[in-house]
């Protein structure tokens, strides 16, 4: 427009017919080039986001990837290849999801940024069982998203209410589902009942350790803080010599998993509940992942190729991804080296649990064999 003026003071009127036509010809040939670049609009979505990696334009197909991504908060943010899964699985795999929760269904518009929606599955135990482990490779699945934090909702911070709980969540697409983890619920006598109260549908896992190593790993976590713990065997036994156990020391406790177990039969039908061997979880971490994926109905991403074997931390760790970053081990906390305790307690141990044990087979349907 400013050139068509500017024509039209300096120059005679035919000189300004011509100059007007080649500013309109050049303004309407931008508008086609413009037209090419952008064709489904995508540079107004990704231009309220002013993130310079959400601003490059390298490739229709790409942009198109982009533009999902970018219309996610940061911590929402999806990397190119999660969102081009996400479009190709936009199935909804919890029938429930909103109304067992008792979150109202989002209006479309609020789709496109998530909402914060309290959990669809809950790692509920059991401590030291490997379920950061289980968390950390499931929240790659581009549907699933996570609490980093373990929340303590239901057994410490349940007087805050649901609100507090739901703004701990990430925010998370219509079809992705929201977990977080706290190992200390699978021992604590009124989470189930809570966890019902939030949505019968919840679904719930549990990552179990034989029993003997994982009270040895409690005892070599606590002792990590605190040096001067009296030693495992005075822990573990009221009388070692007559092999009598101390089982309201916490960490002998948390490893009978029948009792507890049957708390949550009472709330919950055991299809809704999956247990995640720990044995396997590190000799088959893409086998433990599948059969996750299937429990919470999702398809299977997580797969073998996901994981290598880190010789030096001597446990799986999950391979660099696709977009950016780096091989990703587990922390220093996780697969420490045990505190050494002697053959007869460890003995003694398994003849204590072993009626336990064979219990929580049964109740389950499947021998873990913990021998
Ligand atoms: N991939 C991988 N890397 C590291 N560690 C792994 C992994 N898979 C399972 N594990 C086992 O997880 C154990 C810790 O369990 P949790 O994460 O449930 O611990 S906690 O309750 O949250 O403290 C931890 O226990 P310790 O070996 O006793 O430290 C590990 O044996």
């Amino acid at each position: 427009m400013a050139c068509v003026l500017l024509f039209g003071r300096l120059l005679p009127f035919s000189h300004r017919l011509r100059g007007t036509s080649i500013c309109l010809l050049s303004l309407f040939l931008s508008y086609l080039f413009y037209c090419a670049l952008f064709p489904d609009g995508a540079i107004m979505q990704t231009s309220g986001d002013p993130t310079p990696s959400c601003q490059r334009a390298d490739g229709a197909k790409r942009r198109l990837q982009k533009s999902l991504s970018c219309l996610l908060p940061s911590d929402a943010r999806l990397s190119a290849v999660e969102a081009s899964r996400l479009k190709a699985d936009q199935r909804p795999h919890f029938a429930h999801h909103t109304a067992g929760n008792g979150t109202p269904s989002p209006p479309m518009s609020n789709l496109k940024f998530g909402n914060k929606k309290l959990p669809n599955a809950i790692i509920v135990g059991v401590k030291k069982g490997g379920t950061r482990a289980v968390l950390e490779f499931i929240r790659i699945h581009p549907d699933v998203r996570a609490a980093g934090t373990e929340t303590h909702f239901f057994d410490r911070n349940y007087d805050r209410g649901l609100d507090w709980y739901r703004g701990l969540m990430p925010r998370t697409l219509e079809s992705q589902i929201t977990m977080e983890k706290t190992p200390s619920y699978f021992v604590t006598k009124e989470t189930p009942h809570r966890i019902y109260t939030m949505s019968q549908d919840t679904k719930l896992i549990v990552v179990v350790r034989d029993p003997v190593t994982r009270a040895i790993s409690d005892y070599t976590q606590t002792l990590s803080k605190t040096p001067d713990l009296p030693s495992f065997q005075d822990l573990a036994f009221r009388n070692q010599s007559l092999g009598i156990v101390d089982m309201s020391w916490n960490a002998i406790r948390i490893g009978l998993y029948a009792l507890h177990l049957e708390n949550w039969l009472r709330y919950f039908p055991l299809a809704q509940i999956h247990f995640v061997s720990g044995e396997r979880l590190i000799t088959d971490p893409a086998g433990e992942m599948a059969r996750v994926q299937d429990f919470l109905g999702l398809k299977r991403i997580v797969t073998d190729k996901h994981f290598y074997f880190n010789r030096t931390k001597g446990f799986p760790c999950l391979k660099k991804p696709e977009s950016s970053g780096s091989p990703r081990c587990l922390g220093k906390s996780k697969g420490r080296t045990h505190v050494q305790i002697d053959r007869d307690a460890i003995e003694q141990l398994r003849d204590f649990y072993r009626p336990y044990n064979v219990k929580f087979y049964e109740m389950v349907g499947h021998d873990f064999k913990w021998e």
